[in-house]
């Protein structure tokens, strides 16, 4: 298995130029995620890894080998895409050994190498049935040991379960993450569902407008947005952000919220002036229920069972979600205060770019 380097990745379609300057060290058997919303680029340089798309400029280095200019058959790559792309007319076992016969590939050698595939894939008792007598999942299946069966260096993803329905998605994510495991291999994976990106990456790079906002692990990321689009991609329910006004930079960050909560909170000053206007970042999941604190007047709750999600809104409305606990007393229309810990807060400048806690050490982005 392999490392995989990006270094300086450009790409412009004509005038248009949709990917600036990407360089990122993926690990040996790391599982990295690519996410971002549709036309962040994304797709664009999964291709330009595989092969599939030439770079404007800049390269790619698999195991410390530069493969800028190689052909896609010949970087050690496999690439499984979101439409499967099986051949119905041929068997599950024929499908997996198809790039082995591309290769000359035959006998005891292709058997064990499809029945490798194939058991590591449980995919064992329809080697003999044709794609038509698959479920989605399993034709996906298929696809996946078509690429096991090269022993590639790094398996590429593009978007490869979204044409599952949810509960398949849900039990593809565990199948993808254990394969990982087995397989010991180096992924790359391209979604825009930050639900797969947490779940399945050992890093994730968040992509926005084709530039890396954010390089980090799911809880890194979470934990540390770098930047207000980082933020409100990263987590469910999504973050709620309150405009504000600061109030004092002595001692921590001093804010009035939109509404007339008065906050201290534990972030880096250098770059903010009292006047300035910042938005205040809160999660759903980081509020409850209390005698002071912010002024919600609740729209909507939703009873999930064990959470309770409210809806509603701060000031001149600004939107604000909470999670609280499932048997929460609230009732539609009523305001409710909700208490929160300055340390759970995240501070966003005029630009997007978050101010650093005081007791975070610096991290790279
Ligand atoms: N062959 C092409 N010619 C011209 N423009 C292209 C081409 N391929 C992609 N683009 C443009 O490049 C940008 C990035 O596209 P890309 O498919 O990489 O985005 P993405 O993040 O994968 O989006 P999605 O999730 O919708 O697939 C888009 O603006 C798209 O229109």
């Amino acid at each position: 298995m392999a490392t995989l380097d990006l270094n300086a990745i450009s790409k412009s379609f004509g005038t248009a130029k949709v990917l600036h300057n990407i360089s990122l060290a993926i690990e040996d058997k790391e599982f990295v995620v690519f996410v971002g919303p549709s036309g962040c680029g994304k797709s664009t340089l999964l291709r330009i890894i595989a092969g599939l798309e030439e770079a404007t400029s800049g390269e790619i280095i698999i195991e410390g080998k530069d493969v800028s200019k190689a052909h896609p058959v010949d970087r050690g790559i496999s690439m499984v895409f979101q439409s499967y792309a099986l051949y119905p007319h041929l068997t599950v076992f024929e499908n997996i050994a198809f790039p082995l016969r591309v290769q000359k590939i035959s006998g005891s050698e292709l058997n064990d190498r499809v029945g490798r595939a194939a058991e590591i894939l449980q995919l064992t008792d329809k080697l003999q049935l044709k794609p038509g007598q698959l479920s989605g999942g399993q034709r996906q299946r298929v696809a996946i040991g078509r690429s096991i069966v090269r022993n590639p260096k790094v398996f590429l993803f593009d978007e490869p379960l979204s044409n599952l329905d949810a509960a398949l998605r849900g039990d593809m994510r565990v199948e993808l993450s254990q394969l990982h495991r087995q397989l010991d291999a180096t992924m790359v994976y391209v979604t825009h569902d930050q639900v797969e990106a947490m779940t399945m990456a050992d890093r994730i790079v968040v992509l926005n407008a084709g530039r890396v906002e954010q390089f980090g692990s799911p809880m890194e990321l979470y934990h540390h947005p770098a930047t207000k689009f980082v933020a409100s991609f990263i987590g469910q329910p999504n973050m709620n952000f309150i405009p504000a006004e600061v109030t004092s930079v002595r001692d921590g960050l001093s804010v009035l919220l939109e509404g007339g909560h008065k906050m201290t909170l534990p972030v880096n000053t250098s770059t903010v002036h009292v006047g300035d206007r910042v938005e205040v970042g809160i999660r759903p999941e980081n509020v409850a229920l209390g005698e002071s604190g912010l002024d919600v007047n609740v729209r909507v709750l939703e009873r999930l069972g064990g959470v309770s999600i409210t809806h509603g809104t701060v000031g001149d409305g600004t939107r604000f979600s909470a999670s609280l606990p499932g048997d929460v007393p609230i009732i539609e229309g009523r305001n409710i205060i909700l208490s929160i810990n300055p340390q759970d807060c995240h501070v966003f400048d005029a630009q997007g770019d978050v101010l650093r806690r005081q007791s975070a050490p610096e991290l790279v982005s």
